[in-house]
């Protein structure tokens, strides 16, 4: 079926010659005995719920992580330079950095996990419930008790991160195999185990991707009459953790020389 010419996928005006060749109905038929495989009945506010959450999960928390990126390297000027160094020289006279040339800034990604240690987009993760009584840390959780995960003050726990765990220092992972990915307890944007977030690589590109082109093509600066050391990192509380005020930068078109 998939693999099957519709003239009313090409030529709308044409959509009856599927009636006639029996497509259409063929078509129908085959969707509802897949209906008949799922539990419930699939209907288009299932659908929408759906697309919803991999809109809203997917792009506001790229978009947040990175803001927060850019905010941390603008009070930052040297990691900002060390990352536009790595970054232009990585992708030499290309105007756009690719999903492979990512492989190679290794800085670019320690700046990415930096800002998600210490701004985790959504920092107590999704909020769980316990389907079975269970022990954890000697502490008795009883069933269908709500689990919160407090990602933020793990990626800030001073036993975890012994050095300087409140400043901002991408250089503590270059070199180290602390990762993202969740088998990391100290490091869980995404959370971890069976629930973990299924589009941690698309996260992750997002984010990766959007910077490093940001960083190499432009250079940025404060607004007049504003210092980048005064910038707040204020936060609007929700289930994604958001810069409170806008990110107010100027952008200069980077020319190679
Ligand atoms: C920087 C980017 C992202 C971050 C930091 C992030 C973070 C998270 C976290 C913390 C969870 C909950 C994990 C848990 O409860 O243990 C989650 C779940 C989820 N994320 Fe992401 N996410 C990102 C990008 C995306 C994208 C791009 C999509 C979709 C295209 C997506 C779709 C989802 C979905 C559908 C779930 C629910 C999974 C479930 O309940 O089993 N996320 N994400």
């Amino acid at each position: 079926m998939f693999t099957s010419f519709f003239f009313s996928d090409h030529f709308p005006v044409l959509g009856f010659v599927d009636k006639v060749t029996g497509l259409t109905g063929r078509l129908d038929k085959n969707f509802k005995e897949k209906d008949q495989s799922f539990k419930f009945q699939l209907t288009l506010d299932h659908i929408k719920a759906l697309l919803m959450n991999i809109f809203v999960g997917g792009s506001d928390t790229s978009a947040a992580t990175v803001i927060w990126s850019m905010t941390y390297l603008m009070k930052n000027p040297v990691a900002m330079g060390k990352a536009q160094k790595e970054v232009r020289l990585a992708i030499g006279k290309k105007d756009f950095v690719n999903e492979q040339d990512i492989q190679q800034l290794p800085y670019l990604k320690a700046v990415v996990k930096e800002t998600m240690r210490l701004q985790p987009p959504a920092p107590l993760l999704v909020p769980r419930e316990s389907t079975q009584k269970c022990s954890l840390g000697g502490y008795e959780i009883p069933a269908k008790t709500a689990v919160h995960i407090n990602a933020w003050a793990i990626g800030r726990d001073p036993e975890a991160w012994r050095e300087n765990p409140e400043e901002f220092k991408p250089e503590r992972f270059i070199g180290s195999s602390i990762d993202v990915k969740g088998a990391d307890f100290e490091l869980i944007p995404f959370g971890a185990g069976r629930r973990i977030c299924p589009a941690i690589h698309m996260g992750l590109a997002n984010v990766e991707l959007s910077l490093a082109n940001l960083i190499c093509a432009f250079d940025w600066e404060m607004p007049a009459g504003a210092r980048s050391q005064d910038l707040d990192m204020d936060v609007q509380p929700g289930l994604a953790m958001h810069k409170r005020n806008a990110l107010c930068l100027v952008a200069t078109k980077y020319v190679q020389r």
